[in-house]
């Protein structure tokens, strides 16, 4: 996938995305990074087509995004946000089944078998019968996953996965998205903990106020005067037995 020249404003505002080019390389973990404000959501919402480029294209696949129908649309790229609030009445295995649509009609109803391994995949077979609100922020983010896998994307965007969950579930996410990766998908995704984009991600995108300051891989991104920069705080980087190269922030 690849952002070609994009840009992009909030209707009656000044904000949002200015001609941002470069990509997001294939099989490939990569996570946006920068300040609050800075545009990450907005991208990702760019990236699902959510928000129409207004300059510029997003392409994938050497196809641009907007050439694809709805249903392409969705066997190709899947989303998962923290806003599902709409679904609350659906169960767990309603919930999965939603992924199935993009290959069915929306009054078809979508086999049973093509939801069990997502359920199974996801650790919810026990909780498939469950609304989706009696469970837990974590569970619910489970079941969004799940929904996201079952739709068999070539893309799969990410709004801070990690928030709901525990440190626990956070290192098991990791570990997933590094393997369905390596597997052949695209993962990109945000994340608000710089540390843990830096360990995780095979390429990293740096935004600042709408625009893209800098990509590359960790290495390349692992310099304390350019985070300094980008996120206003002193920045030292450190290294931690066992762990490796850690990113400080410093008192001001
Ligand atoms: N629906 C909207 N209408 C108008 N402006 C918006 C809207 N959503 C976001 N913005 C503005 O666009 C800019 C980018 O917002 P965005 O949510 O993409 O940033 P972000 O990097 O994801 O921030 P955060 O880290 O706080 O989640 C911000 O200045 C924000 O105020």
């Amino acid at each position: 996938m690849e952002c070609q020249h994009v840009s992009y404003q909030y209707p009656r505002q000044t904000r949002g995305l200015s001609d941002l080019t470069g990509v997001f390389p294939p099989e490939q973990v990569t996570t946006i990074i920068g300040p609050n404000g800075a545009g990450k959501s907005t991208l990702l919402q760019l990236l699902a087509r959510r928000l129409p480029a207004q300059a510029g294209q997003v392409v994938l696949n050497e196809q641009p995004l907007n050439q694809l129908s709805t249903r392409q649309l969705a066997q190709q790229v899947a989303m998962v946000t923290q806003h599902h609030q709409l679904y609350d009445e659906l169960t767990v295995r309603e919930v999965v089944a939603t992924g199935r649509l993009p290959y069915h009609g929306l009054l078809q109803a979508v086999p049973a078998n093509e939801v069990t391994p997502y359920l199974d995949m996801a650790g919810l077979t026990s909780l498939a019968d469950e609304l989706i609100q009696d469970l837990s922020g974590g569970q619910q983010q489970r079941a969004w996953l799940a929904a996201a896998l079952a739709q068999e994307p070539v893309v799969l965007l990410l709004d801070e996965p990690t928030t709901y969950l525990d440190v626990h579930y956070q290192q098991q996410l990791m570990t997933q998205l590094r393997q369905l990766a390596a597997k052949g998908l695209t993962v990109i995704q945000v994340l608000h903990d710089i540390n843990q984009a830096f360990r995780v991600s095979d390429w990293l995108w740096l935004l600042q106020d709408g625009q893209l300051v800098a990509s590359g891989t960790p290495d390349d991104l692992r310099d304390a005067k350019l985070l300094g920069r980008t996120f206003a705080t002193p920045i030292e980087i450190v290294t931690v037995p066992h762990l490796g190269p850690y990113i400080v922030q410093l008192p001001d």
